[in-house]
């Protein structure tokens, strides 16, 4: 970390602010959507009801007794922020704890019926059977042919585009895809990132990812072409252990997402019986860590995990949730060097992310200058932007 960690942490407490917006807006609009996409019964529409109430006004209040994960989630910070304003603690930790409230109110770690049911399932589905989805598969077939390294390259960009297809995203920023309104990287260290992934490579790559559907689905892609390239030996893929800021990948989403890319034709269907070969043959492996869904930053993970990263080649984080978790979610100034705040980092890290809060590090001083000056004021939040950062 750098000599003086003296940026605030972000809070959700200014009112105009992104995060209260978020947090004001937001999280309101989720609790209603998750409400109409359900026949919840009375028990799970009343605990909808209370949570939307409490989100706008309300305290955080502590989990059931009976909660499985109550012990975990005491220590992660609840003994602390229960009884505080959702908008005076650490926005990510707010925003954490508002999907396992979630959870909570639709009964999903309950013992009764809605045990499991992912609130979110509709709309992950929807992605993956949109007409989008197929032609990014169909554009597969424009690859074939083309040198290993443009097909690197290629996934690698559909990867991080990918980013912009999030769900909770899109309920604010109306219409959001990898439209014509995308505009160039921001910072872009992927020679660096090509360099730990030489041809002969016989190490393993963590890919953190980060939304399922049309995220996922350009991340396995890319995951399967390199270890068709044996530019890695193995790949894990860490998912969330449940369903997480709307549209985050569990492994219940993994497996529509292969078996939607399977399914295909051309090309994509060459991807898809390879993806489930390195499935079954274990080259590919997939993790569901529980600090996946911590309201906590990187820096405090625990050591199981960080053996897991230090064992990688290299470790590729995926979107703007796992990019603020990275570097901690703090208003840095965005000159700070990206391997000073990743150094705790006990291996190779990259992250690719399209940018959707403020958090922002890295950045050359003319970049942020032509930024700033560029008019439009939302190239932190608007996901109009990308990079790739990398810190060995
Ligand atoms: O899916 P992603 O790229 O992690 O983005 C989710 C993002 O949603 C927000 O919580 C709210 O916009 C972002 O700040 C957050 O980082």
């Amino acid at each position: 970390m750098p000599e003086t960690p003296s940026a605030p942490v972000l809070l959700g407490n200014e009112p105009g602010s992104f995060p209260h917006g978020v947090l004001a807006e937001r999280h309101p609009a989720i609790v209603r959507q998750v409400r109409a996409a359900f026949p919840y019964g009375p028990e799970q529409r009343a605990a909808l009801d209370t949570l939307l109430e409490n989100c706008a006004a309300g305290v955080v209040e502590p989990l059931p007794d009976h909660a499985p994960d109550r012990d975990r989630w005491q220590r992660w910070g609840l003994a602390r922020y229960a009884g505080r304003s959702w908008f005076d603690v650490p926005w990510l930790w707010s925003e954490s704890y508002f999907y396992r409230r979630l959870l909570e109110a639709v009964g999903h770690f309950g013992t009764g019926p809605w045990q499991g049911i992912d609130p979110f399932r509709p709309a992950k589905l929807a992605e993956l059977d949109a007409p989008e989805t197929g032609r990014e598969l169909d554009a597969l077939d424009a690859l074939e042919g083309r040198p290993a390294d443009e097909r690197a390259r290629a996934l690698l960009h559909g990867s991080l585009w990918g980013n912009r297809a999030d769900l909770g995203f899109r309920l604010s920023a109306a219409g959001a895809g990898a439209g014509p309104d995308t505009q160039g990287l921001v910072a872009d260290d992927s020679d660096a990132l090509w360099a730990l992934l030489p041809p002969s490579g016989t190490g393993t790559l963590c890919l953190v990812a980060d939304n399922a559907g049309r995220e996922l689905v350009p991340d396995l892609l890319l995951v399967t072409e390199l270890l068709a390239q044996e530019r890695i030996a193995r790949a894990v893929l860490h998912v969330k252990p449940y369903p997480y800021y709307v549209s985050d990948a569990t492994t219940a989403d993994v497996v529509d997402a292969v078996r939607r890319i399977r399914a295909a034709d051309g090309a994509a269907a060459d991807h898809g019986r390879r993806l489930w070969a390195a499935l079954t043959d274990g080259r590919l492996t997939i993790r569901a860590h529980p600090f996946s869904c911590a309201p906590l930053p990187y820096a405090e993970m625990p050591g199981d995990l960080r053996e897991d990263f230090a064992r990688a080649a290299l470790t590729v984080l995926k979107g703007d949730l796992n990019y603020r978790r990275l570097v901690g979610d703090r208003l840095w100034p965005p000159t700070t060097a990206f391997a000073d705040v990743t150094a705790y980092f006990p291996g190779p890290v990259a992250a690719l992310r399209t940018l959707k809060s403020d958090v922002i590090t890295g950045l050359a001083p003319d970049t942020v200058a032509a930024l700033d000056d560029g008019g439009a004021g939302t190239w932190r939040t608007g996901g109009t932007h990308a990079l790739i950062q990398f810190a060995p």
